[in-house]
Order: structure tokens, then C-alpha cells, then sequence
């Protein structure tokens, strides 16, 4: 007979246990937590044994009660005096414990140290409600309670610290140590009890809020409210505060106060836009082929569409799907419009939100996935209709943007035993993979990799080849640190086959640097320098704004120039137009469009601590999928307050933080830095970048803006003078345009093109006329004749 505490979590029961194992091998012990979840209370049937890992090595163990024991727990694990029930664990479980552990021999179990919170720890006021409510027992037993509150107040203290809380948060950690909080460690979340609905009902699942244990970044699973760490705080203060009965307290409620988002309010702008489509039931079976045809959805049912109530808007073309909050709630609604080459050839789908909060969601939350613990995430919502037609052990989702998955989503992802990310087997879906699985937690995640021959789940059905086939060849993405070359042949051979994929994302309105760097890859350190106000920031703002377009997640952090001039910059050079009071009323339709970008900003200004700029950065890294970061300008960030030796060894110290920060995060760095002060008559070189040559040594690519000092007018260019990635130098010449700031000709061009197609096309109409009217003129004779 063993002890075992448990408590209800998310419809499931956990039961944590701490094991004493002993190895069939070696001759010693081990303690092991495992956490056996199950649907009912009793621990039969176990559904799992999620292990957290081997903790150290004891010499056995002694049994003890839990400390602040939860008297009330509703799984039932508790008898109605308090003590904890006893269960038997079955001889098959305990063989699957033991293969778990590698054949280990289970010699002891132990119930997990569990806190619960006391309301006497966060409210004096309950305690002397309580206390009124046991007066009449005698003095020495308010003794003993005062005694055992010690010790078990001594306990949790000690407990604070274990291994549950290392890699949290350091404000997650006060925030559990200020409020003494009942908690449980999960993948990405430490899921802990709402203080409020503890105080009037037991601490169970339903009032388990979710805190993210790296932004810390809550989602409450009772009121359905989310937002940052601080308004929780916020919330759970007020709540101290508050005179009179907590039961009464409406978590939240000065909107004014709390910076939250609410996840129970039905969309009517969402509704609206979904309504512009008709019902999938409405076409018959042959027009429904077509519009497949057009969206390149073949071989996906009409059924399944219905299914997530997804409408069509004829007009358009435009396939309107509905985006769900994870309880199923209409937050938002996606347009998937479809776009086609010169030749008229489908070129793929674009996309836009009605409101934008479905980018905090995923797509394809079923009432019917519920209980289901094996999760598939997949790139599009094509292939997460593909699989939710065919497959029904999983649960089915998308991500809202093939490159964010967003941080409000990870508590509902917390129930999944494992979760398989499916995005294809390119070099990009690669690195979405590693990126992805880190976020979720590493240990749960499967993953394929580039090369292993499973497309999309879309063109796996295409080719009729088996679904449950390909996902049968996932692997595990953890290994060890170890590997040989059998493991990196298929990436190797991908990177060989997928060249320019490798050579990463192309630009589109400075052409001319795919031909020298070839594209922006991640993982590389980029140094951009130019002599003071030769236009870096400018020519920056429209080189990231370009790739930012093309769905480059894009942090900037601008210390030279304050965020409001970089966005109206940035802005103009989007519109590819002078905005003025003049055209004021056109700023609004710019403005929205620019707002949909994945663009955010760092708010620092001038002098910096670089720890804090890192950790602002790998904050954006994890919370927005950030995947090109530019700094503006580095001797701004470090400041000038120290003799030159100290800016040397300092500026070498950054260099390679910055260095190890774009391989570790994989992502690409744009740092801009000055040139020394030298002979302004001569053209930069990579030597004229300032500090040692660290800088360059550091850097996979360096670009300078040159100003030419042999032609006329002094023309600006851009100067490639290294590229890790394979050699390639050379100049890109640029143009600069003051109406709207862009150095890249990008509107010049476009006005070009729509002229010689206008041109064009009055060409082929005179021909065509020309042609009808030769022909009518023979008509006319034979006619005549
Ligand atoms: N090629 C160009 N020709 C003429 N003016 C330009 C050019 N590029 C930018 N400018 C203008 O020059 C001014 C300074 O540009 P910008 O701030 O981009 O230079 P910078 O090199 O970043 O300056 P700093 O050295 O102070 O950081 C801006 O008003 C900008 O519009």
C-alpha cells in the first residue's frame, strides 16, 4: 500500500509521485518524480507516466505526510476526516514505471510535496474568521495548530526552491514566493490556483490560472482573461485589499487598470465578415471542385470545411475561416484570398485577419479533440483540415502565421502528452521545427527533418500516399548531445538539394543583394557601417521593412533615433508615397495595413546595459518568433562615458554577445556601427568600422554605405566587402528618392511597370481594333461582291 496525493487538473487527474528507485544494475537508489494522470480518481487505468527526470541519487527514503495537505481535494482522494487515501498501484503499472526508469526496480513510493495556499498567508482577515469559527477548541490545541502552521510555513519556504523553479522567471518565482502559491510545473506554464476562487471554493482545476514560466505571461482558465504578469499582480493585490466578502470580487474590472484580453466575448466584426461568405453546404459537389481548384485545396471534402464552418465569398474567391479562442469562442475571422503569377498560374493564398486577435489563436479547436493527448501542429490551415479528414487520434491544429506560435495559446497545449509539428520537410520548416519545439518543450515534441521525404500533409494526400504512414516516421526531437553522421545525412543532403532555400529569405525590393548575399539567412551577425548621416537608418529601415513585408518577424531597437521618426519613416517608405497634411485622409489605410506587419520595437533609447538589451531581445525571441533583429547603432547603446581603452575591451565583450546571442537564438542580427573618424575624402573599407577588428571577425556578412567619391554628386551605394555564406562581393547601387524616403526606387519602379502594362495594353487593344476593323473591311467586300 502506498501514499499517493492527487488533485484535479484540466478534467484529468494528476498524481505526482516521488519514487524511490532502486537499478537492477548498479547498486543504488534513485528518487524519480512521475507524474501518473488518469481519468478518474482512483490510480487504475493510468493513461500515462510523464517522468521528470532522475533527481539525484538517496539511500532510500522515509514516507511523510504532506505538508498543508488539501482536506477538501474533489478528486476524492481524500477521506472526509483529512487523511489520505491509500491505493494500490497495479503490477502492470509499476512495470511500466520501472521500464520508464531503465529497468529500474520501484523499492518505494512517495506522495509529491504538494503547497496548497492558506488563506491565513494572504488575508489576515480569513484568519481571524477561522480562527472564530475554532474557538471553542481548547488552548492547547490552537498551540499545536500555531506549531504545525510554522512548520508547515518553514516547509513551503523550502520548497520555494526546489527543482520545479529553476529556468522560471525571476518575477514568476517573487510572484510565487509573495502569495505562497499551491503550483505545479508543466511544459511551458507553472499553473498555480487563483487566490480568489480559493478563497470560496476548493483549489481545483477549474481556477487553476496558467503562468508562463519565461514572459510569465498569464492566462486564467475561470474568467478566461489574459494579459502579462503584472496585472495579475495588479489583480491579486486589490484582491488583498479588499474590504468584505472576496466572493463578491470581480477579478479585473477596471478595464482602465488591467491591461488583459478577454477570451469569452463572441466577435460580431468576425461574425460579419464570415456571414459575406456563403455556407459550404450551398454548393453543389462539382462547383465546390472548382472553388478546391482555385485555392489549391484539392482533395479536401466539402464536409470537412463545414465542419469548422468555414463560408466562401464567391466574389472574392475568398475562403473566410472562422478563428476559435481555445474554449471555442469567435475571436476572429481569416481571409484566405488566392494569387496568381504573370501567367496567370495560382501562386499561392494570401491572407488577412477581420481584427487581428486570431493571431493569438490557433485554427482548428473541435469540442471532439477534448480529451485527446496527442497533438499535431501544422503550418497552414490547409493541412490541418487534411488531417483533421484523416486521422481521429489527434487533435488537429494550425498556426494563425507559419512563423509565430503564439505565447497565449502554450496553457492550452499544456494537456498534450506529445505533440507531433508537421510543416514540411524544407530547410524554413526546419528551422520553424527547432524554433517551435523549444518553445513547447523539447521532451514531448516529434518532429520530421529535412530531407526525411514527408511534405505537407496537404500534398501527402495529393500523392495518395498514407497519412498515418508518414506519421509514423516522426522522431523524437531531444537527443542527447551526441550524434554521428547517419543522424545529419537526410539534413545534409537537404541543404544540398534545397540551395536556395538555404540561402534564405530573398528581398524584393533591393533585388540586386539576392544576387551578392543571396538572402537573409538565420543565425547570422550582419555589420552595417556608413559615415554620419550618410542615410544607415534610412537605407535600414527600408532594407528590414522590405523582408518584414515578406513575413519576417522584425524587432528593431533604435538608440539613435526615437521609434516615432523610424515608424513614419518606415511608413512612408511602405506607402511608396510623400504623406503630408495634404493627403492626410490616406493615412489611415497605410496605417492599418503597416499595423498587420510583424514589427515591434524595443523601447530603449540612448545608453544601455547590453544584459538588458539581451534580455529584451530573446523576450521578443520567444513572444513574437523574432527572426531579424537590427541595432541602431552601437555606440549609442553603449554610450561614450569611458576612455578608450575600456570602449575596446567593452565593445569586444558586446561583440560577442551579440555573436553568441544570433547562433544560440537563430536568428539574424543587424548591428549598425560607425566608422572611426578618418579622411572623410576616401571611401570606407572594413578596417574604417570602429573598435578592434573583432567587430568584422565577428560578423558573417559586412556592408558599408558608401557615398562614391569619383562620380558626380556624390552617389550612394552599398558595398558587400564580406559574406560567410559563400564569398560573393560586390556593389548595389541605390537611389535615393526624398519624397518617400526610399533608397531602393521600389515606387519609381512599380510606376514603370503600371505604365509599360497600361502601354501595353493599349497596344494590344489598337492592334485588336485594328484586326476587327481589316476584317470587317473584307466582310464588307465580299459582301459587296
Ligand atoms: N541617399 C541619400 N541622399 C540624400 N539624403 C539622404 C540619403 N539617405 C538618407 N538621407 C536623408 O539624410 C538624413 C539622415 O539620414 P539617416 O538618419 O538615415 O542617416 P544616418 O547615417 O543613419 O545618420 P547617423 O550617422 O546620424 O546615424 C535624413 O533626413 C534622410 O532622409
Amino acid at each position: 500500500m502506498m501514499n499517493i496525493s492527487s488533485f484535479v487538473l484540466s478534467r484529468l487527474v494528476y498524481t505526482d509521485l516521488r519514487l524511490i528507485v532502486q537499478h537492477t544494475k548498479v547498486k543504488h537508489y534513485s528518487t524519480l518524480s512521475v507524474r501518473i494522470c488518469h481519468k478518474n480518481s482512483a490510480v487504475r487505468n493510468p493513461l500515462v507516466y510523464a517522468c521528470r527526470g532522475l533527481s539525484g541519487i538517496s539511500d532510500g527514503g522515509n514516507e511523510q505526510n504532506v505538508p498543508g495537505k488539501d482536506t477538501q481535494d474533489q478528486s476524492g482522494d481524500t477521506t472526509n476526516d483529512g487523511s489520505e487515501k491509500s491505493y494500490e498501484i497495479e503490477e502492470n503499472v509499476k512495470e511500466d514505471i520501472a521500464k520508464a526508469t531503465k529497468s529500474s526496480k520501484i523499492t518505494k513510493i512517495l506522495p509529491e510535496k504538494t503547497v496548497l495556499p492558506d488563506e491565513s498567508d494572504i488575508n489576515p482577515q480569513t484568519t481571524k474568521t477561522k480562527r472564530s469559527r475554532t474557538s471553542n477548541k481548547s488552548t492547547t490545541e490552537t498551540k499545536e495548530g500555531g506549531k504545525k502552521e510554522k512548520q508547515v510555513r518553514k516547509k513551503r519556504e523550502s520548497i520555494i526552491d526546489n527543482e520545479d523553479l529553476s529556468g522560471l522567471d525571476t518575477n514568476v518565482k517573487n510572484l510565487l514566493e509573495t502569495y505562497k502559491l499551491r503550483r505545479i510545473a508543466g511544459h511551458t506554464c507553472v499553473i498555480i490556483n487563483c487566490l480568489k476562487c480559493s478563497v470560496i471554493m476548493k483549489p481545483v482545476v477549474s481556477d487553476a490560472i496558467y503562468v508562463n514560466k519565461t514572459t510569465g505571461y498569464f492566462s486564467c482558465f475561470t474568467c478566461k482573461k489574459h494579459g502579462p504578469l503584472t496585472s495579475l499582480q495588479e489583480n491579486f493585490e486589490t484582491l488583498i485589499k479588499t474590504k468584505g466578502a472576496k466572493k463578491n470580487f470581480v477579478c479585473f474590472n477596471d478595464k482602465d487598470t488591467y491591461n488583459v484580453y478577454d477570451w469569452s466575448i463572441h466577435n460580431e466584426q468576425a461574425e460579419e465578415a464570415l456571414r459575406k461568405g456563403e455556407q459550404m453546404k450551398k454548393f453543389k459537389i462539382e462547383e465546390f471542385k472548382q472553388i478546391a481548384e482555385i485555392l489549391g485545396f484539392e482533395n479536401i471534402q466539402k464536409s470537412t470545411l463545414e465542419k469548422q464552418n468555414i463560408t466562401y465569398d464567391k466574389e472574392r474567391h475568398a475562403l473566410l475561416i472562422p478563428y476559435l479562442s481555445p474554449d471555442g469562442v469567435l475571436i476572429d475571422c481569416k481571409c484566405l484570398t488566392p494569387y496568381f503569377d504573370e501567367d496567370g498560374e495560382f501562386n499561392g493564398l494570401s491572407y488577412s485577419f477581420t481584427n487581428g486577435s486570431g493571431q493569438s489563436s490557433l485554427f482548428g479547436w473541435r469540442k471532439e479533440d477534448e480529451e485527446k493527448k496527442q497533438l499535431i501542429l501544422t503550418k497552414t490551415e490547409k493541412d490541418a483540415l487534411v488531417l483533421q479528414q484523416t486521422t481521429s487520434d489527434y487533435a488537429v491544429l494550425s498556426l494563425p502565421r507559419e512563423s509565430n506560435l503564439p505565447q497565449e495559446v502554450l496553457p492550452y497545449l499544456e494537456k498534450f502528452e506529445s505533440v507531433i509539428l508537421w510543416f514540411g520537410d524544407d530547410i524554413h520548416s526546419w528551422e520553424y521545427t527547432i524554433k517551435f519545439a523549444r518553445k513547447l518543450g523539447e521532451n514531448r515534441c516529434l518532429v520530421f527533418r529535412p530531407g526525411d521525404e514527408c511534405s505537407t500533409p496537404h500534398e501527402i494526400l495529393k500523392s495518395n500516399l498514407s497519412i498515418s504512414h508518414t506519421l509514423s516516421k516522426a522522431k523524437p526531437m531531444k537527443n542527447d548531445h551526441l550524434t554521428s553522421f547517419e543522424d545529419l545525412r537526410s539534413e545534409v543532403k537537404a541543404q544540398i538539394a534545397q540551395q536556395e532555400l538555404v540561402a534564405g529569405v530573398q528581398w524584393r525590393r533591393f533585388a540586386q543583394f539576392n544576387n551578392v548575399l543571396k538572402g537573409l539567412r538565420p543565425g547570422e551577425l550582419t555589420v552595417m557601417s556608413g559615415r554620419t548621416g550618410s542615410g544607415k537608418t534610412t537605407f535600414m529601415s527600408e532594407y528590414s521593412l522590405d523582408l518584414c513585408m515578406q513575413g519576417v518577424n522584425t524587432l528593431w531597437g533604435s538608440f539613435e533615433v526615437n521609434n516615432t521618426r523610424l515608424a513614419k519613416t518606415m511608413l512612408i517608405q511602405y506607402a511608396k508615397k510623400k504623406l503630408s497634411p495634404e493627403n492626410l485622409n490616406e493615412f489611415d489605410q497605410f496605417a492599418d495595413e503597416f499595423q498587420k506587419l510583424p514589427m515591434h520595437f524595443m523601447t530603449f533609447f540612448g545608453q544601455n546595459e547590453i544584459k538588458k538589451v539581451i534580455d529584451t531581445m530573446a523576450h521578443a525571441v520567444y513572444i513574437h518568433d523574432t527572426q531579424h533583429i537590427i541595432v541602431d547603432n552601437l555606440q549609442f547603446m553603449m554610450g561614450s562615458d569611458m576612455d578608450v581603452t575600456d570602449k575596446f575591451s567593452k565593445q569586444n565583450l558586446v561583440y560577442a554577445a551579440f555573436r553568441r546571442f544570433a547562433s544560440e537564438h537563430n536568428v539574424h542580427l543587424t548591428l549598425v556601427i560607425h566608422p572611426r573618424k578618418e579622411n572623410e575624402d576616401t571611401e570606407l573599407t572594413t578596417s574604417s568600422i570602429f573598435g578592434s577588428a573583432k567587430a568584422t571577425q565577428e560578423a558573417d556578412n559586412v556592408i558599408l554605405l558608401q557615398t562614391s567619391k569619383t562620380k558626380r554628386g556624390g552617389k550612394k551605394y552599398i558595398e558587400v566587402t564580406k559574406n560567410r555564406f559563400d564569398g560573393e562581393l560586390g556593389n548595389i547601387s541605390l537611389k535615393f528618392d526624398p519624397e518617400d524616403l526610399t533608397l531602393s526606387n521600389a515606387g519609381k519602379k512599380e510606376k514603370k511597370s503600371l505604365e509599360r502594362k497600361i502601354s501595353d495594353e493599349k497596344t494590344e487593344y489598337e492592334d485588336f481594333t485594328d484586326e476587327y476593323e481589316d476584317e470587317e473591311e473584307e466582310k464588307q467586300k465580299e459582301f459587296i461582291m
